[in-house]
């Protein structure tokens, strides 16, 4: 695709614009003067004090600094909201049809007024919780840059590739690919068309790649598949004002400086943007008998200080072979301890027949019972089992978290896709029960 990207999770990597060799200071963070007359810019996204194995850090080499800026201001944040007070507790099941993505040609909307809060928990402030956003937009973000004080944000593209350009280069994530970008990390978007997304927001914590126990030093998400953007940067006098878009405390503020933020020459550290292809997900399944929790397709954690349990975890249900003898194969009933959102990339799935559509979505809070549709149940009792390509051609994903989250008015109420009759698709499930059944008649 033309795109020159580095590989690895969490390396520690030196990248250099090769418009300026020698750029990357040698020997030392800090030189009295940096090569090409430089700045010198630190971008920390752990304590200083964190053991090694969580320190987080970059250093930006730059033509100007940051701190070169007018003051912030508060600005209008549409849909974006950290309030989980807005409307009162819904432990139902919700589901939503695809989300409304503005017509350019009524309205022009870029990545950030196409920001849509569905559901979260926690506050910024404490720094602790998660926020789901949609976003859905038409147009280009021109001379405008968005950095989130707040959190790291999981981007999942449906619908529309995305140009990211970030602080330390540039990245094409397109559906089925993902990309997170990490607290603070200042970045713009470019769309091509009608363009939506999901957003996983984490405050306080990182993504990590899970720990795989028994499986062993190889499998689901490979540190290798993860890749890093290389040094690009625009030496850019922007007259008419460049914005900077800053979510802080879960609201936004804007601030004008004269120059693109896009001006890193060389940066090194292990604090940097990525992106994945899901299609890259080494997946493990059941080759004997019964459904295994779907923990085991996890790509990514975010760590809560509870052994085992997630701030939130973002798990895939991707293609594979379904092989498990005399076994119901989808999704088993349920009820979790854990808040459960789920999206659509493509296709359709294996839990529910109809109704659950890509760009869409559905939330299973915590304790409510969700599970196999009735068409999916009976279908899948009585099917004669043999392998089987399962959820070819589609990609299904979830937000599980250990946070209890609250849905804003935007999503209950004045997004107008919540699907009211979801409740109906279990309503036909039959009671079987036979008290005369004996182990011979099975
Ligand atoms: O609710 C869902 O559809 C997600 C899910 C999938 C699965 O395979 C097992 C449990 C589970 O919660
Ligand atoms: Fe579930």
């Amino acid at each position: 695709k033309g795109e020159i990207l580095r590989c690895g999770f969490g390396n520690e990597f030196a990248s250099e614009d090769p418009r300026c060799p020698g750029s990357l200071p040698e020997g030392q963070n800090n030189p009295q003067v940096c090569p090409y007359g430089l700045y010198a810019e630190q971008l920390s996204g752990s304590a200083f004090t964190c053991p090694r194995s969580t320190n987080k850090r970059s250093w930006l080499y730059r033509i100007l600094p940051s701190v070169r800026h007018k003051p912030f201001t508060p600005m209008s944040c549409g849909d974006l909201t950290e309030n989980w007070n807005e409307v009162e507790p819904d432990p139902n099941q919700l589901r939503w049809k695809p989300f409304n993505i503005p017509k350019s040609s009524e309205k022009k909307v870029d990545f950030i007024s196409g920001l849509h809060t569905v559901c979260g928990a926690g506050d910024s402030k404490s720094r602790n919780g998660i926020a789901i956003h949609m976003y859905t937009c038409n147009t280009s973000m021109i001379d405008k840059c968005f950095q989130n004080a707040d959190g790291d944000f999981l981007i999942v593209p449906q619908q529309g590739e995305i140009l990211i350009t970030t602080e330390f280069g540039k990245m094409m994530v397109e559906p089925n690919e993902i990309c997170v970008i990490q607290q603070g990390m200042r970045f713009s978007v470019d769309v091509f068309g009608e363009t939506r997304g999901y957003i996983l927001e984490v405050f306080g914590a990182h993504f990590e790649l899970p720990d795989l126990g028994p499986i062993g030093a190889n499998g689901l998400a490979n540190p290798r598949d993860f890749q890093t953007p290389v040094a690009w940067y625009e030496d850019r006098t922007v007259a008419t004002g460049y914005t900077i878009v800053n979510k802080y405390q879960g609201k936004l503020f804007s601030c004008q400086q004269d120059f693109s933020p896009f001006n890193v020459v060389a940066w090194h550290g292990n604090y940097t943007p990525y992106k994945y292809n899901l299609e890259n997900f080494m997946v493990i399944n059941c080759v004997a008998f019964d459904h295994a929790d779907p923990s085991i397709f996890t790509v990514l954690t975010a760590k809560s200080t509870r052994p085992g349990v997630a701030i939130a975890d973002f798990v895939i249900f991707p293609p594979r072979w379904g092989v498990a003898d005399h076994t119901f194969r989808p999704p088993y009933y349920h009820r979790n301890c854990m808040s459960e959102f789920m999206g659509l990339i493509k296709g359709h799935y294996e839990a529910k027949e109809e109704g659950f559509q890509p760009g869409g979505a559905s939330l299973h809070s915590i304790m409510t019972p969700h599970g196999p549709d009735v068409d999916c149940f009976e279908k899948n009792s009585t099917a004669v089992l043999k392998p089987e390509r399962v959820a070819e051609g589609t990609m299904a994903f979830m937000f599980e978290s250990s946070f209890s989250m609250a849905v804003t008015k935007w999503g209950l109420d004045t997004c107008h896709r919540l699907d009211k009759s979801y409740y109906k698709c279990w309503e036909a499930l039959k009671n079987h029960f036979n008290p005369n059944w004996k182990p011979s008649s099975k």
